[in-house]
This record gives C-alpha cells, sequence and structure tokens, in this order.
C-alpha cells in the first residue's frame, strides 16, 4: 500500500482530498467531528515534512451549485482550533482565486477548498473538472475512506493526473487494515452485530458475513422483518414486507453454515414514535396491534451481551434501537458495554461507521472499542468485497 510515509514532501503542496462531511446544527456548529479529528495524523505529519497542505472535501448533498448551508467555510474556526494555526479559505474550489492561493501557499500553511460538490462535475466524475482541482498540488493524498466508494472527480478520477505522485493517507491506511483484520485472520469466536433500520441495506453483507462468523446478532428496526417472517405479531414495528422471503432464506442459511444466529426474545415496545409514549416489554412475535418495538428487551440483553463478551472479534453496525431517544437507548448502550468488556479481555472490535458510531460517541465509548470507522457506506461495500473506487485509483 502506498502511503505518505513513502514520499518526500517536502517543499511539495499536498493536494488531499478529506471526507469533512460532518454534521452540522442549524447555527454551523459542527456536532460530530470525528472525521476532523481523524484527518489530522495526515495533514500534520505532511506540514511537519515541510509541506504544505491543500484541502477538499463535499458537504452534503447541494443540489443547486453553491448554498451557504452546505459552505464549507463554517469548517474553518474548528479546523484552525485543531491544527492550532489558521486555515486558509477560497471560496470557490477551481478557479482562478483557487489556483492563486494554491501558487502562493508557503510551507506548513493549509488552504481548504469550497465544497466540491458546488459543481456538478465532481459526482459525474467529469475528467476536466478533475484536471482543473489538479492543478492545485504536486502530490494528490487521498484520506477520504468515508467517500471512497463513490467515482468522483476528486476521489478517483483525479488520481489519473498524478501518476507518479499518488499515495494513500492515514486514515485510509488505518481503515483498510481495520477492516482486513476483520475480513481476514479474524480470532475467533467471530461474532457480527448488525442493527439500524433496514435489513435490505445490509442482505450483501448480512450473506458475506455468514461465511465468516460464529455468531450473527440481529437487533434493531431489522429484527421485526424477521419476528413477522416467523409469523410473528409485530404491531406497528418496522417491516419491510418485501423481504420476508428473504428473511427466511437468511436463517436458513444459518443453519445449513452453522452460524448461530441470534434475534431478540423480547422488546422494547411503544405507543408512539416518540421519547415520552408508554412503554412496556414484550416477548416477540406478541407485539399488540397499535405499538410498535423500539429497542431489544432485558431478556434479549442478557442474551446478546454474554455471546458479544465471550467473543474474540466483533463487528458491529447498527444500532440496537432508536438510540436517539434517551428512552430507547438502554439496547445499544448495553451491547457497547459488552463490546468494551470483550475489548478490554483482549477483543478486536470495530463499529461501522454512520449510526453505531454517533451512538458510541453519545456514550462517550470510543476509547473504550479497538476501532471506530469513519465509514458508513464506504465500510458496508468494502466489508461486502466491492474494490472502492478510491483505493483502486491510487493503487493502479
Ligand atoms: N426498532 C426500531 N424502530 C425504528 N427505528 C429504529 C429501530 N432500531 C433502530 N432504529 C433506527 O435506525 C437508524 C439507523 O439505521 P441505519 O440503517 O441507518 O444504521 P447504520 O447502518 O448504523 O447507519 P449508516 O447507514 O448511516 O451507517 C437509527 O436512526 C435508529 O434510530
Ligand atoms: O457520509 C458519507 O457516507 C460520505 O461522506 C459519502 O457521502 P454521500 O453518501 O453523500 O456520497
Amino acid at each position: 500500500m502506498k502511503t505518505i510515509d513513502q514520499i518526500s514532501f517536502n517543499g511539495k503542496r499536498a493536494l488531499i482530498r478529506v471526507d469533512f462531511n460532518v454534521p452540522l446544527d442549524e447555527n454551523y456548529n459542527i456536532t460530530d467531528d470525528n472525521r476532523m479529528t481523524a484527518a489530522l495524523p495526515t495533514i500534520k505529519k505532511i506540514l511537519k515534512d515541510g509541506g504544505a497542505v491543500i484541502l477538499m472535501s463535499h458537504l452534503g448533498r447541494p443540489k443547486d451549485g453553491p448554498t451557504e448551508k452546505y459552505s464549507l467555510k463554517h469548517l474553518v474556526p474548528h479546523l484552525s482550533d485543531l491544527l492550532g494555526q489558521q486555515v486558509e479559505f477560497a471560496d470557490d474550489c477551481i478557479g482562478e482565486d483557487a489556483l492563486q492561493k494554491s501558487k502562493e501557499i508557503e510551507k506548513g500553511e493549509v488552504l481548504l477548498l469550497e465544497n466540491l460538490r458546488f459543481y456538478k462535475e465532481e459526482e459525474k466524475g467529469d475528467v476536466a473538472f478533475a484536471e482543473k482541482l489538479s492543478k492545485l498540488g504536486d502530490i494528490y493524498v487521498n484520506d477520504a475512506f468515508g467517500t471512497a466508494h463513490r467515482a468522483h472527480a476528486s476521489t478517483a478520477v483525479i488520481a489519473q493526473f498524478f501518476p507518479e505522485a499518488k499515495v494513500f493517507g492515514y486514515l485510509m491506511a488505518a481503515e483498510l487494515n481495520n477492516a482486513e483484520k476483520i475480513l481476514n485472520g479474524a480470532a475467533k469466536p467471530f461474532t457480527a452485530i448488525m442493527g439500524g433500520s433496514k435489513v435490505s441495506d445490509k442482505i450483501q453483507l448480512i450473506e458475506r458475513l455468514m461465511e465468516k462468523v460464529d455468531n450473527l446478532i440481529i437487533g434493531g428496526g431489522m429484527a421485526y422483518t424477521f419476528a413477522k417472517a416467523d409469523g410473528g405479531e409485530i404491531g406497528t414495528s418496522l417491516l419491510e414486507a418485501d423481504k420476508l422471503d428473504l428473511a427466511r432464506t437468511l436463517v436458513q442459511k444459518a443453519k445449513e453454515k452453522g452460524v448461530n444466529l441470534l434475534l431478540p426474545v423480547d422488546n422494547v415496545i411503544a405507543d408512539k414514535f416518540a421519547n415520552d409514549a408508554n412503554r412496556d416489554v414484550a416477548k416477540t412475535g406478541e407485539i399488540p396491534g397499535e405499538w410498535m418495538g423500539l429497542d431489544i428487551g432485558p431478556e434479549t440483553i442478557k442474551l446478546f451481551s454474554k455471546v458479544v463478551e465471550e467473543s474474540k472479534t466483533i463487528l458491529w453496525n447498527g444500532p440496537m434501537g432508536v438510540f436517539e431517544m434517551d428512552n430507547f437507548m438502554a439496547g445499544t448502550k448495553a451491547i457497547a458495554d459488552a463490546v468494551a468488556k470483550a475489548t478490554d479481555n483482549g477483543a478486536f472490535s470495530l463499529i461501522g461507521g454512520g449510526d453505531s458510531a454517533a451512538a458510541v460517541a453519545k456514550f462517550d465509548m470510543v476509547g473504550d472499542v479497538s476501532y471506530v470507522s469513519t465509514g458508513g457506506g464506504a465500510l458496508l461495500e468494502y466489508m461486502e468485497g466491492k474494490e472502492l473506487p478510491g483505493v483502486k485509483a491510487i493503487n493502479e
């Protein structure tokens, strides 16, 4: 793997694709800066080596060109704080001003470019747009693992303009190494914990994991499709009605492969989708008509926790319930505790990005697990065995 360690940045301008697609509140405060802090080691190393840094990223999914809401300028103060130096900003990612600023940048300085997605050419993977971006730096560094599954101008297409000078940043390398630990050479027992809202998002991953895991735990909203497929009553719980056959097939496959498939045995139910809803506990398959399951129940917590605590490798993707509401976060918190305990006992635990990462951050437990990925979709696709365009572009 070609990384920033194999190249000299002294006197060079590094054009780094980062994934600064962070959540912002209505006042443009960053509510989770994990993706920014995760990119710091690469930036700092290049600055220390005597290089200059030009950062490019997308933020959100702007549809109609420049929009205040999606401007990367909102990140400048926090990024400057994190780096301990003032970060310059170019309010267009291409054009005269960006070109001029990139030429004037000195050793040790950092320039952040405006949102790449203000140009539709970015997502289209437009070659001419990629070429314009490529003029801004001498060396291309891809450290945007969260966006590596996109074949966009800045994540993949641009690499062709740096045939001798394209490398992975530390974050990208760490993400790929940690994912490899799970995919190849996982110590046993290996347990995958799948949750979140939809089974349809994770079918391919679940099928692939069946080949590797000893235990497959399914919780969260997706578990109700399995309960319904088993003939149970699920009230108004989340259901993917067109995935009932698939759920039955997955249960059958687990049996054939000798995988220990664990589904919830009880559930915390609510009479509406709100934190102040009336609550009760119901056995799986026995949820009354107007009620919905919003978390795993106490018996399930015991069952799942025991298996997790005895594991040596753990992959967790997707919360066990609606952890954003305090009254329905106990299941997700208990599983986080079990993962932390196993990790303390020597297990390797990888938390898939997106909502599971947000949950672990909410519980202030990032330091209690082995690795929290910055990738949501990218991690899923990598785990499913797909080649990520952002990775391929550097390797080829
Ligand atoms: N029983 C449930 N009923 C309704 N929603 C649920 C339930 N359990 C979990 N959720 C919701 O599922 C959402 C997470 O689902 P998602 O499939 O997006 O998970 P993820 O894989 O962690 O996220 P990402 O795809 O961003 O990585 C959370 O917002 C959570 O509130
Ligand atoms: O948040 C993510 O998963 C990445 O930043 C990619 O964003 P996208 O799904 O809008 O391409």
